[in-house]
């Protein structure tokens, strides 16, 4: 009798932690998303195990296999995002980038400061329509219209996050001034000088050609409007002859759905290409910025109660089965974005400010 009543107070305790680690415990980073909401976006629950599949055969062969078929990336670039938003969400937030660690200030501080640095770069203010290339599920995009009183209209390939967009920006107040359309930003669904300053962040590096995405986004900027990119890009370190390097690079472009990172210096030349006059060039990540890799770094632990947190929820048929290989995936990305950070070859943050010339103005030589 006794040893029954051990055990069910045994089966009691356990189905109580149970509960509290997958139901009650949120997110690791931010509170609002939970273990429990993971649903892989607008992938139905019996697809998801075969999409990520299909994802990493894609994407596991190098920058030259891709390369042979460019056409196919933003299918799979969307495929990706549906695999991981809500993973993002739960364990980042609402902004899905870097930003320079600040000492004494919080990561959503940092977050905030480098969205709204955009601001002051592009000159937004009252009354402006700011376009967002690449907008995730909007957390940069509501920073900056408030910040700048501008309406924001982003754009994202992935219909997921558009409704995640849309219901955030409803949560905020924000409905009014801040728009989210489903689209390619290669070929953009705007009228041309329809935006009075663009910006993106971390998104482009998505695009299989970078011309071709800064051609549209200078198609639909007003003369005299500007714009600013925090970009993706291996730097001056980078040794394509060093194994180690090229390891890191490409284990960043395998789990981050990346067509072949650029190099830093291609940037400009690039804007260039297109008609832009580039105002200015800087790696954001140099000191005295702190690291950006720190966030990743410090989360191990997490990491672990997050893999632990994936694994019961799909043993108890709550996340779809394939949810415990993306996030195993999005763990060893973490650990090549850190070294690619540690070792300096690798940038999240390289900013380019561009300005779209007024007709007859002179274009600087260089
Ligand atoms: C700009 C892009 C995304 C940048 C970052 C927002 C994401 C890059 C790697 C992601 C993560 C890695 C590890 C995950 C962890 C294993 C999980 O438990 C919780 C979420 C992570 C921390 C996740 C969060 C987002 C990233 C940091 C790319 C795609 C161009
Ligand atoms: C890493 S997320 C960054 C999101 C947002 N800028 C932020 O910082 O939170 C990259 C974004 O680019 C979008 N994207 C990638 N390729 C795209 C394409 N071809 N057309 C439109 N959006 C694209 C993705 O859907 C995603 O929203």
């Amino acid at each position: 009798m006794e040893t029954a009543a051990l055990l069910w107070t045994a089966a009691l305790v356990a189905a109580g932690v149970i509960y509290w680690f997958v139901w009650v415990m949120g997110a690791a980073e931010v509170q609002g998303k939970r273990a429990v909401d993971l649903k892989m976006g607008s992938i139905t629950r019996d697809k998801v195990q075969d999409k990520y599949k299909q994802y990493w055969s894609f994407f596991r062969r190098p920058k030259e296999t891709v390369e042979l078929s460019a056409e196919k990336i933003p299918a799979f670039v969307d495929t990706f995002y549906n695999l991981v938003t809500d993973i993002y969400e739960w364990g980042w937030g609402q902004s899905f980038h870097f930003s320079p660690a600040i000492p004494g200030r919080s990561h959503r501080e940092a977050t905030r400061l480098h969205e709204e640095r955009v601001v002051d770069l592009i000159k937004a203010g009252p009354g402006h329509r700011i376009l967002d290339v690449g907008c995730g599920v909007g957390g940069p995009m509501r920073a900056i219209a408030v910040r700048s009183g501008s309406s924001v209209v982003g754009i994202t390939i992935n219909e997921y996050q558009v409704g995640r967009a849309r219901a955030h920006n409803r949560k905020a107040g924000l409905d009014g001034t801040c728009e989210v359309v489903c689209g390619n930003f290669l070929q953009m669904p705007f009228a041309d000088s329809s935006f009075d300053g663009a910006y993106s962040i971390e998104a482009t590096c998505h695009a299989p050609r970078l011309e071709d995405v800064y051609a549209e986004i200078y198609r639909v900027l007003r003369p005299g409007a500007l714009y600013v990119s925090y970009e993706w890009v291996t730097t001056a370190l980078y040794r394509a002859d060093d194994p180690e390097h090229v390891e890191t690079i490409q284990g960043i472009e395998r789990g981050d759905a990346l067509p072949g990172l650029r190099a830093h210096d291609q940037v400009a030349e690039i804007a260039r290409k297109v008609g832009f006059q580039v105002l200015e060039e800087l790696d954001l990540a140099l000191p005295p910025a702190g690291p950006w890799w720190n966030r990743l770094k410090m989360g191990r632990i997490a990491y672990w109660r997050n893999h632990i947190l994936v694994t019961i929820t799909t043993i108890l048929r709550i996340a779809p089965k394939g949810v415990v290989e993306v996030h195993e995936m999005l763990y060893e990305t973490a650990g090549h974005l850190t070294r690619g950070g540690e070792t300096g070859i690798f940038t999240p943050m390289y900013m380019i400010v561009c300005k779209k010339p007024i007709d007859g103005e002179k274009l600087p030589s260089s």
